[in-house]
């Protein structure tokens, strides 16, 4: 394939840039890849692996010339780190980046981005638990989806490159207005972390069931709990802050309705308990019966039936 940026940045040096820099390389669609992160240790890791061509020690040192510069840092982190690049930025260049929210981004990096300089805000929708220098793999966006949020007043044919490299990295693309994609996000990503989070919190409450038990006796579905709320606390307290607003509103609809069948356990209602999982069940055969389950790992069940039969 094509070199598409000759030379590009990336600051933060972990799970997301890491991948980036790999399939980057994987695809040689970059003519130099540089890259920074705060610590000393990462940053001597990185080198160590060779996770991008030159490890530099100042993020402004990693952007100078840089035709494309992407922030993969914690949300939190990135307005600052967009002011301390900011008077280093080449003219012409791209500022994207990979956060998880992108009100919160768009409102704390935007005004940084000096004129010439074109700022279009990205989220690939593929992660892992892990995190840091050596977690990186070049086939993590294979096959995923990756949201493109352009600022206002991005040119055209800068937006279609950038959608291009992540195409051409392996990614499905689709645009969305920044607020519809943190609703979007609170929803499928944002809220289930919470949820898994707070699982495994109440099961290491319960004084009864010991460590051990617990990863003993778990089958797939708390086990997918525990991966997920092994994922990095900076990351997520940053999600949560951030996307205050969309969060909280599909917390208290779930809340609602978590009450709702909290009730119908209580008064003995099985045919609501009954009306409601039928429903829920109905809503992931319409995800498989659509082919849109591609993300989803197989796990030996290709073999198997698709669909349940009526039980009873
Ligand atoms: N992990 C996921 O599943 C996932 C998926 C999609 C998007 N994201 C987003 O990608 C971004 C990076 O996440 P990650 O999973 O790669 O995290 P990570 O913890 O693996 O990597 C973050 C890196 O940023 C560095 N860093 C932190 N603060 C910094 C600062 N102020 N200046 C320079 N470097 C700094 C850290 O040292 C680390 O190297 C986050 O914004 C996250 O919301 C994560
Ligand atoms: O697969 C995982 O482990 C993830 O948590 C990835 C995941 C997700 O929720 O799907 C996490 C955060 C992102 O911003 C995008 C993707």
């Amino acid at each position: 394939m094509a070199v598409m940026y000759n030379r590009v940045a990336l600051l933060g040096l972990g799970l997301i840039a890491g991948s980036l820099s790999l399939a980057l390389k994987r695809g040689g669609l970059a003519g130099e890849i540089t890259g920074y992160a705060r610590s000393p240790d990462t940053r001597a890791t990185a080198a160590e692996i060779g996770l991008v061509d030159r490890v530099c020690d100042t993020a402004h040192a990693a952007v100078k010339d840089a035709d494309l510069v992407v922030l993969c840092v914690p949300v939190g982190a990135m307005g600052a780190l967009a002011e301390e690049i900011a008077p280093h930025l080449k003219q012409g260049a791209v500022v994207s980046d990979v956060g998880s929210v992108k009100k919160a981004v768009i409102e704390a990096v935007g005004p940084h981005i000096p004129e010439g300089v074109h700022f279009i805000p990205a989220h690939p929708m593929a992660g892992t638990e892990h995190s840091g220098p050596r977690s990186g793999f070049a086939e993590l966006f294979d096959n995923r989806w990756c949201l493109i949020v352009p600022a206002e007043g991005s040119p055209e044919p800068e937006i279609a490159r950038l959608e291009q490299m992540w195409q051409a990295i392996g990614a499905n693309t689709e645009r969305m207005e920044v607020e519809h994609h943190d609703l979007v996000c609170a929803v499928v990503s944002h809220i289930p972390h919470l949820i898994a989070y707070t699982m495994v919190g109440v099961a290491d409450d319960l004084n009864r069931v010991s460590d051990s038990e617990v990863i003993k006796f778990s089958a797939a579905g708390f086990r997918d709990f525990t991966r997920i709320a092994a994922s990095d606390p900076t990351m997520w307290r940053d999600v949560f802050l951030t996307n205050k607003e969309a969060t909280l509103e599909v917390l208290g609809r779930f809340t609602e309705e978590l009450f709702a069948l909290q009730r119908a356990i209580r008064t003995g209602d099985g045919d609501q308990l009954f009306d409601y999982f039928t429903r829920t069940r109905a809503v992931r055969r319409g995800i498989i019966d659509a082919g849109q389950d591609t993300a989803a790992p197989d796990f030996g069940r290709a073999n198997k039936p698709k669909t349940s039969e009526p039980n009873g």
